[in-house]
Order: C-alpha cells, then sequence, then structure tokens
C-alpha cells in the first residue's frame, strides 16, 4: 500500500466512527496532496455546504466518502528525502560580553519532521529560531540551507522559509483579500488564485470569518490566518515562535494536530520547528525535541550533566494527598526523591520500578489522584527547580 492509499484509509476509518470533525480536516489533507483545482473546488462547495447544514452529518460523511474515491484515482508520488533542509553546525551567538549566549548548538532539520522548541522564558529559543530563519547573525559555526527550491537572494530565501514571530503585523482589508494578495505575486490566473485561496481558508477553519478584518478577530484566529497565508507560500521550512500561546486548550490540539499533518504532506512536506511552554501538547507532535537551558542544547550535553535525572522511573503525580502519606506508601517502592514542585509531587523511583506498579500503589492506597504521568523521557523533567 503506497502512503496516499494509507493516508486515505486512515481517513476513511475516521469516518465510519463518525469522527467527522478529524476527519474532514484530513480529507483536507488528502486534497492538497493532489494539488488538483478540481477537487480543491469540490471540498470548498461542500464545506460552504457542511457550514450551512452543520447538522446533516451523516449527508457529510457520504459526500466526504465520495470526494475521497475521486482523489484515490489521482497518483501523488511520494517525496523521498534524505538530506536536512538546514544543517547547523556548532553555532554560537552572543549578545556581549557577560551577555546571554547562545551554543554551540548543531541541528539537522529534515522535512516532514515537526522538532518543538522547549525551554524557560530566556533560555534561548527565539534567538535559535531567528538565526535559523536568517534574521539574526551568529557569531561563530555555520549554517547549510539545502531547498528543492533554488533561492539566489535572501529575498528568494523568503519563500522557501518562513518564520512567524510571537507577535505578528497587523494588516489592512478583509482577511479573503490579504490570502489572495499572497498569491497575486505568483503568476497565476485569478480563478486559480480564487480556489487556492478558498482551499486554506476551509482547511485552517477559517469559513466564516474569510470577511473580516484584522481588529475583528480573535488572537487565535488572527494565527490560523497567519499559517494560511504562510502555507499558500508552500515554504519548505516554517519557523514558528510560540503559536500555541493565544489559543484555547481544544484548539492549541488542533493546530498542533493539523500543523503535523501538513508538514507530513506525501508530496510536499514542510520541516516545522516551533517553540512552545505547552510540553506535553508540543512532545505529542514533535519528532524531536529540542530542551535549551541557559542557551544550551540539553540533549547535546555530556552524561553527567543529565545523570541527575538520568537512572530514575520520575513520575507527576496531582492528588489530595500529603507528603508524608506518599512516601509512606511508596516505601517499598525504594522512593528516591520526592519533590513538591508547582502544586504536583514529582517522585523519583529507581529505573527498573515499573509505572503500572506506581499506579497500583496509588489504587491501593485509595490515593485520590487527579492525575498522574510518567514524565521519564518527557523534557518536563528538566523543568523542576
Ligand atoms: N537584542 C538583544 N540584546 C541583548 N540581549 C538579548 C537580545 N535579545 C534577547 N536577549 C537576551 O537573550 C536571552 C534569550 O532570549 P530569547 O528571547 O531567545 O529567549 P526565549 O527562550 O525565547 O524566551 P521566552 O520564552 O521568554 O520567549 C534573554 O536573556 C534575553 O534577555
Amino acid at each position: 500500500m503506497t502512503r496516499a492509499e494509507t493516508r486515505i484509509k486512515e481517513v476513511v476509518t475516521f469516518f465510519e466512527n463518525k469522527d467527522t470533525f478529524l476527519g474532514y480536516r484530513k480529507l483536507m489533507d488528502c486534497a492538497i496532496d493532489t494539488q488538483n483545482l478540481d477537487i480543491y473546488n469540490e471540498v470548498i462547495a461542500l464545506t460552504d455546504w457542511k457550514e450551512k447544514f452543520p447538522d446533516r452529518e451523516d449527508e457529510l460523511i457520504k459526500r466526504s466518502l465520495q470526494i475521497l474515491d475521486k482523489i484515490s484515482k489521482i497518483p501523488i508520488e511520494d517525496y523521498h528525502t534524505k538530506s536536512p533542509v538546514i544543517s547547523g553546525s556548532n553555532i554560537i551567538k552572543s549578545y556581549g560580553t557577560n551577555r546571554f549566549r547562545l551554543g554551540p548548538i548543531s541541528v539537522n532539520i529534515h522535512k516532514g519532521d515537526v522538532y518543538g522548541l522547549v525551554g524557560e522564558n530566556g533560555n534561548g529559543k527565539t534567538t535559535l529560531l531567528r538565526i535559523l530563519a536568517k534574521e539574526l547573525k551568529y557569531n561563530e559555526g555555520s549554517l547549510e540551507f539545502n531547498f528543492d527550491k533554488d533561492f539566489k537572494s535572501d529575498y528568494d530565501l523568503r519563500s522557501n522559509l518562513v518564520y512567524i514571530p510571537q507577535r505578528t503585523k497587523k494588516w489592512y482589508g478583509s482577511l479573503k483579500d490579504n490570502l489572495k494578495f499572497v498569491l497575486s505575486n505568483y503568476g497565476i490566473s485569478p480563478e486559480e488564485n480564487e480556489t487556492r485561496v478558498l482551499m486554506m481558508i476551509a482547511r485552517f477553519g477559517l469559513w466564516n470569518y474569510k470577511h473580516l478584518k484584522w481588529n475583528e478577530l480573535s488572537s487565535g484566529y488572527k494565527m490560523r490566518f497567519e499559517l494560511a497565508r504562510t502555507l499558500l507560500r508552500q515554504p519548505e521550512l516554517l519557523l514558528l515562535d510560540e503559536p500555541l500561546a493565544n489559543l484555547d486548550v481544544l484548539a492549541q490540539q488542533v493546530i498542533l494536530e493539523d500543523l503535523k499533518s501538513i508538514c507530513n504532506s506525501i508530496n510536499n512536506p514542510i520541516a516545522l520547528i516551533l517553540s512552545s511552554q505547552q510540553l506535553y501538547e508540543v512532545e505529542k507532535v514533535s519528532d524531536k525535541v529540542i530542551y535549551l537551558k541557559d542557551g544550551i542544547y540539553k540533549e547535546q550535553e555530556d552524561e553527567n550533566t543529565v545523570a541527575n535525572t538520568k537512572n530514575y522511573l520520575i513520575v507527576e503525580i496531582d492528588c489530595n494527598c500529603d507528603r508524608d502519606k506518599l512516601k509512606q506508601i511508596f516505601t517499598d517502592l525504594s522512593l528516591k526523591k520526592l519533590v513538591f514542585n508547582g502544586g504536583i509531587f514529582i517522585a523519583y523511583f529507581p529505573i527498573d520500578i515499573a509505572f503500572p506498579l506506581v499506579l497500583k500503589t496509588l489504587g491501593k492506597h485509595k490515593i485520590d489522584v487527579i492525575y498522574t504521568r510518567n514524565i521519564t523521557k518527557s523534557t518536563r523533567r528538566f523543568f523542576v527547580s
């Protein structure tokens, strides 16, 4: 089975399970992979219908499956990627003597992969993103870009590589007109421009917002607009600084899933690096997490510096229980350390203790657990004071 067939099959399963919200978004990704404007127009018409008749789920599923069937007949070539789209080697950036210093940092970023960039405030996330975006000069090291589309100048580079900062600029006119403006420089017909823009509007859930102006949109929708605007340019590398900052919890998950799916395109994959404070959400979609501490990429440090967290099963526990009680119930599990961090306990056990055993112990002693998670492999373990 080809990747395209697998993807379509997955979408059919979503619809079969009546997971229509997810299914429809994934259907749009399959449609975008075809780059076929007739398919785009069918999806656009269905989106318009869906918004008019939000309660007619069964019919929506039926019509979606019909489009999927058409999509399945369009051959889609796999993109084969081996070399990284960007390679940074021993990059160092210093803002001056005795001031913040980033690096040395070495990274290889591949198309189709999502990289989460995490770290406490002021640890160099924005600095690294701006260096990779060629917005900021570095002092030492090297940075190589290896795009499929040639670039002769930094101006050309801007269409291969897009950086969306934390605070985006105000724009004027309607959302749709602003998107159409992006494509007006690409020498395509007005009809194609309209179709591509409407497809992107549909993809980012902006259908009912397309005629609104900047000041009529919430921050979350402004971010969706920025993503739609960016993806119209079909970049190869996308750098997002805190894209989740203004989104509600559900919207954060939706946007992350969408970004992952879009970047994983079969024939047009994108390398994505996004910085965020939403650790778990980001870890869930990231192929790799880059954790910065005082400007250093933690994974690159030698083993000794991470040894203090390396040989433990580390468990985060939020419960209505005092420290002494927890210490007592975990005695049999050879509890090594119990830290109270931000209202939540972080318990360290020997690495050979299995997490289910911790759950069993909590259950056996009827501890009123609000939430628990094994963070042994999560970068969350570094965020303990
Ligand atoms: N132009 C500048 N001149 C001097 N110092 C700077 C400059 N820009 C950033 N810094 C310093 O560099 C350090 C890293 O900043 P950076 O914005 O990269 O961190 P960050 O991890 O993105 O932080 P946050 O999570 O708060 O956005 C900070 O100490 C900051 O004060």
